[in-house]
């Protein structure tokens, strides 16, 4: 008998892969003398960029890995980024490479990605990873993407039948970083896979098609509860900032209260799918430190 209204547990689910990914670190280290290094890149000043970007810094190394931070000024020249990059990806120790999105407008985000060397590309944004994931070879594949399939799969297990072949999956979001690489993880579970975006008519009713519904667009609240397929597996990628009496808190993008009864699970905002991407971010960072120096890439976490 199946259930509805089950909030999955994407805090508690990250919890447990950052714990076997510091065994990996620690295995690294022991055999092989070997530390994993993530360097982190922003530019700007945004408050909100450098709490995310001092979060990420202390998890990194509460796994047992390097983590470094450079920030640079709101007006640095595109070419003296793109010089940046080219030493990181001359330097041995730095394992991993993350420019912090969006650059200001007056850099190119795809010509800075396109500099990153693919192997230490830890986002998977470089089109050599995107390509890579496209037709089905061995790629870096985006962390929230890859972390949202996670939860997903795991909430399959525990409240269905664990299987995604021939679902209907409603993506909605179609960006290069979470939109696009999600639909190309949906296609490779054997998803039936729509992708809907801002141009897209009846989207009510196409989201009301979906078994499994993910939402990335930025908009506090957008999917309405009555947009949610009776039994629907619901991933809220979404992470909006707003001010409710006074005080700054974060939602997704589906109404959650409305979409969990409806819902066979959902995940909530905070503690669903944010927690998960930068547990993914560790695992691509450990997995690409593997990569570089020849050493067996271990398997699924
Ligand atoms: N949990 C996590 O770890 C992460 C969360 N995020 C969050 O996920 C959300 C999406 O991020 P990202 O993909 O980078 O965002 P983008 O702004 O790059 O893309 C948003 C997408 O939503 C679509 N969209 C906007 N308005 C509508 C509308 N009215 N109807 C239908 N579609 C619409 C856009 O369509 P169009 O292409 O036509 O403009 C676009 O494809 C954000 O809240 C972001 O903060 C992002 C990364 C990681
Ligand atoms: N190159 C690049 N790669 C990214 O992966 C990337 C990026 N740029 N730019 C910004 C977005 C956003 N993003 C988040 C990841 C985790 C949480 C996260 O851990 N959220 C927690 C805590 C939120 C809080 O309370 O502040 C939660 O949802 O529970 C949030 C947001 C990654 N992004």
């Amino acid at each position: 008998m199946s259930t509805r209204g089950n909030t999955i547990d994407g805090f508690g689910y990250a919890k447990g892969l950052r714990e076997r990914i510091a065994g990996r670190v620690a295995t690294l280290k022991s055999e092989h003398g070997l530390t994993p290094c993530l360097v982190v890149v922003i530019v700007g000043e945004d408050p909100a960029s450098q709490i995310y970007v001092k979060n990420k810094g202390e998890t990194t190394k509460a796994v047992g890995m390097e983590s470094r931070t450079i920030v640079l000024p709101a007006d640095t020249t595109e070419p003296d980024l793109l010089k940046l990059i080219g030493e990181l990806n001359a330097d041995s120790s730095v394992n991993g490479i993350l420019v912090q999105l969006p650059l200001p407008a007056h850099m190119s985000s795809l010509k800075v990605i396109d500099a990153i060397d693919p192997l230490k590309d830890v986002d998977g944004f470089h089109v050599q990873n995107a390509g890579r994931l496209a037709v089905g070879l061995d790629a870096i594949v985006p962390c929230t993407p890859l972390g949202s399939l996670m939860l997903l799969k795991d909430a399959l297990k525990t409240h269905g039948d664990g299987n995604l072949l021939g679902l209907n999956a409603v993506i909605v979001g179609r960006s290069n970083i979470v939109g696009k690489p999600m639909a190309q993880l949906l296609l490779n579970e054997n998803c039936t896979v729509t992708i809907a975006h801002s141009r897209t008519t009846n989207l009510p009713e196409l989201c009301r098609t979906a078994d499994v519904l993910v939402a990335a667009v930025g908009r506090p609240k957008f999917i309405q509860g009555d947009w949610v397929k009776d039994g629907a597996y619901v991933i809220d990628v979404g992470i909006n900032r707003i001010e409710v009496e006074g005080k700054s808190k974060i939602v997704g993008d589906v109404d959650f209260d409305a979409a969990l009864p409806r819902a066979t699970a959902i995940t909530p905002v905070p503690k669903g799918v944010g927690p998960m991407t930068i547990a993914c971010l560790l695992n691509n960072t450990l997995q690409a430190a593997c990569v570089q120096h020849g050493l067996p890439v271990p398997g699924d976490l």
